[in-house]
């Protein structure tokens, strides 16, 4: 039985989907709830809020992501970062799953990605569990409900947590598995229940596609001043940076808090949603973030509750330091209702330095804004990947490796070619440690890093006095409002100046050794920004 409303051209069975349970199509948000508790895939919380968890898998897999190695984008597809599947592999992986969901319930959205509609995409999501539908809904575009009647897709994702791929006989890692295929315009998605890969596959979708249309497609949060679009920020950054805190900036608008393009004609944001860390949220720090906690049909992934009153535990992270919830961008009060900004007057990229080394803030020239996009220097932190249970040091290249199909000197000539010819100003910003390393000292205080932003976008910053850093060659201000002065000088913070010392000629090497895999590919005024 097929119910709710779909363009009648397209039905799963028109994709040759066929000999499924019941077919959910574009339930809202009340009716997916209503299935899903019907279901018992969760619970209802404070405000309506919809609480689950997901079992082993409370992280993205990233090495169990596949491309499928056809003719089509054998060349363009950046091999050594993304794991290949064979065309047999996938064909038989597709007629596998479609046997598993025979018989089985599925749940149908039809959306999109893209706020800038010259340049989006319509993906259909097919997804065996209703919360997923609900979540996915919260994140990507929701088309208005009359579009649906004619809608068709781009891409076509399926996810099925219950299915396990047979890695002999699926060409894959495991029995978990994201597998993308261009020449079917399709994901599969299998054996993981974690939200975010619904979300992180069409975000990788739309870095493989936008970059030919002239879009670099970004993996920041964006927001401007208050009635002013031209003063766009945007926040690189790999997962724990800061991309959502940052960005919900009680003085600023939100556009988005993950995945944006710039074109031609400004930003766009890819999404319709944010999906937010959890752990330790604090009203006072995340006054926005904390308010859609609540709020109705927010998804609340892996959080530890009281059974009686519900009342959310924000410091228990017994199920996973990687707690989320997940809600559409208009339950933040001060967010952009089309999604869309300017040409990015400040490029902020986040790092989060568990060496305790970098300073909170840095001015980046647009030589050396580019070896640290290329760069992508940060620490993991624990729980968003599988196995990260304490940061650990990485170097994420576009500050999003995972996520990039293509080599990521496409993304680089992109970026410096935007930052060129709109003339942006760009900043690092160390939300990591401070006063020592992880372990001795502690994490960069929300209020200083938000006070350096401030200055940063408002302008005050530029006019300060600034230093420039032995040991990575950037502009460090002296001196900010608001933030105490030594925090500027990271090696004042620690107890043993000494010690601080040989952490940073060690990373300055990391840096070093690292960029080595680059010097082939840049201009010689990147060269010429290289650290060590
Ligand atoms: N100085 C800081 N700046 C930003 N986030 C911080 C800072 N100190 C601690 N945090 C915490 O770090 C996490 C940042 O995560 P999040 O904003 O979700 O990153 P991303 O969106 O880049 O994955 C949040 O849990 C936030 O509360
Ligand atoms: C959803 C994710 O993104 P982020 O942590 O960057 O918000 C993720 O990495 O799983
Ligand atoms: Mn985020």
């Amino acid at each position: 039985m097929a119910f709710g409303r779909v363009n009648p051209q397209f039905r799963l069975e028109d994709q040759g989907i066929e000999g499924l349970g019941n077919v959910y199509y574009n339930l809202m948000e009340p009716a997916l709830i209503e299935a899903a508790l019907k279901k018992g895939e969760g619970s209802l919380g404070k405000g309506g809020a919809f609480l689950v968890t997901t079992g082993t898998f409370t992280g993205r897999s990233p090495k169990d992501k596949h491309v499928v190695k056809t003719d089509s984008v054998v060349d363009t597809i950046w091999w050594e970062n993304n794991a290949a599947m064979s065309v047999e592999g996938f064909d038989a992986l597709y007629a596998d799953m479609l046997a598993h969901m025979k018989g089985r319930d599925y749940f149908v959205q039809d959306l999109v990605g893209g706020a800038d509609p010259q340049l989006s995409i319509n993906v259909r999501m097919v997804t065996e569990l209703a919360w997923h539908g609900l979540f996915i809904r919260h994140l990507l575009r929701r088309p208005e409900r009359d579009a649906l009647n004619n809608f068709m897709a781009d891409f076509t994702v399926i996810n099925c947590p219950s299915f396990q791929a047979d890695p002999q006989r699926h060409d894959c890692r495991s029995q978990t598995v994201i597998a993308m295929n261009f020449d079917r315009k399709m994901i599969l998605i299998g054996g993981t229940e974690y939200a975010g890969e619904n979300k992180k596959s069409v975000f990788t979708l739309l870095n493989y596609l936008l970059p030919e249309k002239g879009v670099m497609p970004m993996h920041c949060s964006a927001n401007h001043a208050d009635g002013n679009p031209v003063d766009t920020a945007v926040f690189f950054g790999l997962s724990g940076t800061g991309k959502t805190t940052l960005s919900a900036d009680p003085a600023r608008t939100l556009i988005g808090d993950d995945e944006h393009g710039w074109s031609d004609r400004g930003t766009f944001n890819f999404e319709g949603g944010c999906y937010a860390k959890t752990i330790n949220l604090n009203p006072e720090a995340e006054p926005e973030i904390f308010a859609t906690t609540d709020k109705f049909g927010t998804v609340i992934e892996n959080m530890v509750f009281d059974p009686e009153t519900f009342e959310l535990d924000f410091e228990d992270d017994s199920l996973t330091a990687n707690m989320r919830c997940a809600y559409p961008l208009e339950y933040i009060s001060n967010a952009s209702e089309t999604a869309l900004g300017g040409h990015p007057k400040n490029v902020i990229m986040l790092t989060c330095d568990a060496f305790g080394v970098l300073p909170p803030i840095a001015r980046l020239t647009p030589a050396q804004a580019m070896y640290h996009f290329l760069s992508g220097f940060t620490s993991k932190v624990a729980g968003t990947e599988r196995g990260v249970t304490e940061p650990e040091p990485t170097f994420s290249t576009c500050f999003g490796a995972p996520f990039m199909p293509r080599r990521p000197e496409v993304y680089g000539k992109l970026l410096q070619d935007k930052i060129a010819k709109h003339g942006a100003t760009c900043w690092l910003v160390n939300t990591g440690w401070t006063g020592g390393a992880y372990g001795a000292g502690s994490r960069m205080p929300i209020r200083a890093t938000r006070a350096l932003l401030t200055a940063a976008l408002d302008g005050t910053l530029n006019d300060s006095e600034f230093r420039k850093d032995e040991n990575f060659g950037f502009d460090v201000p002296v001196s900010v409002p608001n933030v105490a002065e030594v925090l500027l000088d990271p090696r004042r913070t620690w107890d043993d100046p000494e010690a601080y010392d040989v952490q940073a000629a060690k990373l300055v090497q990391m840096f070093a050794d690292n960029f080595a895999q680059y010097l082939d590919y840049i201009d010689d005024d990147v060269k010429a920004a290289a650290i060590g």
